[in-house]
């Protein structure tokens, strides 16, 4: 297949590799002109993936136009931010050649703030569904770094579109890197992007010195505020124990690879957002998706407590050390069960 990746970042890279290594024909887009030149002539991508060689047959370009000549598929790898730009520019090529309609994927993890929308409903509102085949998410536990190093990588490919899926699916797996298809986009993109919060906590967690009873209560408590607000906006509540979910959410909470991770253990310094994003030079989507799940919780009435300190932290500059104590001290709870999630008949459903 001939297809087109968009972004040029650590994610972009790793995964415009794996489909080189899988014979695919890869032009790679980017905006960052050094980055762009370092790929097409020593194969690398210093700034974003150290030392990795990619392979010779990756073409990169900052000319979209040409990146997106046609090809079968594009993939969108930009930050939540960028979401919506490049889609307008995508809109603008596909108008001009109505007779090609490629697959869109994206691989992006977060929410917009503002408007809340979800990366796919970003996209679906600036490019016309009659310009492309479908959409696909692609989510799951994996660190660039790892990808790039060929190590073992799980993923999902989520579309209403199974046969769209489908196509992803195969174009992506080899002998390190599997993919399984899924039907609940929007389990997969909420996983895919709330995880990141819990992420940022487990993060200042490690930094004060908790061990891993905090970690494994902020996964599994973390894991129970994802889905309820999940299931509130329309997700299989089965998703959140997938790939999407519980999978990244162990990944991202537990290793050091993780940017959002990081971030929390330099927030637990005393380094203010801004300071964070200057030294991890890379994206922190939890920053941004902290405030748009906060916002979009209050709006559904779902109780996201952790989410919730999290945002005063970031946002209302409450003190650290009050927000972990404010979460021990609420009111003792019952753990959820599938009828708190589903309503009865639903949960008999599941359940039997
Ligand atoms: N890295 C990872 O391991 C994984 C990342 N993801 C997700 O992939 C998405 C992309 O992340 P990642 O590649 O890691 O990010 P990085 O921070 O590594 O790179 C960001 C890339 O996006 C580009 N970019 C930023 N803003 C714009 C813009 N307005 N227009 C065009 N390009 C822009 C940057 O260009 P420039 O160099 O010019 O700033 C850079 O190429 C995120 O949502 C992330 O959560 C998902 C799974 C794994
Ligand atoms: O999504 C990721 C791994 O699955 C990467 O997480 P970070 O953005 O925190 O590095």
């Amino acid at each position: 297949m001939k297809i087109a990746v968009l972004g040029t970042g650590s994610w972009g890279s790793a995964l415009a590799k794996v489909l080189a290594e899988n014979a695919h024909t890869v032009q790679l887009w980017g905006r960052n002109t050094e980055v762009v030149a370092s790929i097409n002539q020593h194969h690398k991508n210093e700034q974003y993936l150290g030392d990795t060689i990619l392979p010779h047959s990756i073409k990169a370009t900052t000319n979209l136009e040409h990146a997106l000549e046609g090809v079968d598929l594009i993939l969108i790898v930009v930050p939540t931010i960028a979401i919506r730009s490049i889609s307008q520019a995508v809109a603008v090529y596909l108008k001009k050649n109505p007779d090609h309609q490629p697959i869109l994927v994206h691989a992006t993890k977060g929410l917009e703030l503002d408007t809340h929308l979800r990366v796919s409903e970003i996209i679906e509102s600036e490019i016309s569904s009659e310009l492309y085949q479908s959409l696909v998410v692609l989510s799951g536990p994996s660190h660039a770094e790892e990808v790039a190093r060929r190590d073992i990588t799980t993923i999902t490919a989520a579309s209403h579109d199974l046969e769209a899926s489908g196509i992803v699916q195969k174009a992506f797996m080899n002998d390190y890197f599997r993919v399984y298809t899924n039907e609940d986009v929007i389990g997969v993109e909420l996983g895919a992007a709330l995880k990141n919060i819990i992420a940022i906590v487990a993060g200042i967690s490690a930094e004060l010195g908790y061990g891993d009873n905090a970690k494994a209560g902020l996964i599994t408590r973390g894991l129970a505020e994802i889905t309820r607000l999940g299931v509130a906006l329309g997700a299989d509540p089965l998703t959140f124990s997938g790939l999407s979910g519980v999978g990244d959410l162990i990944v991202t909470c537990t290793s050091p690879h993780s940017r959002n991770w990081q971030a929390g253990k330099l927030l637990a310094q005393g380094y203010s957002m801004d300071e964070v994003n200057e030294k991890i030079k890379m994206v922190v989507e939890g920053f941004t998706t902290t405030k748009a799940a906060y916002e979009l919780a209050q709006k559904q009435g779902v109780e996201m407590p952790i989410t919730e300190a999290l945002y005063r932290l970031l946002y209302e500059e409450s003190d650290i050390r009050s927000g972990l104590s404010g979460l021990m001290s609420r009111v003792g709870k019952q753990e959820a069960s599938l009828e708190q999630h589903l309503g009865s008949q639903e949960a008999h459903e599941i359940s039997h």
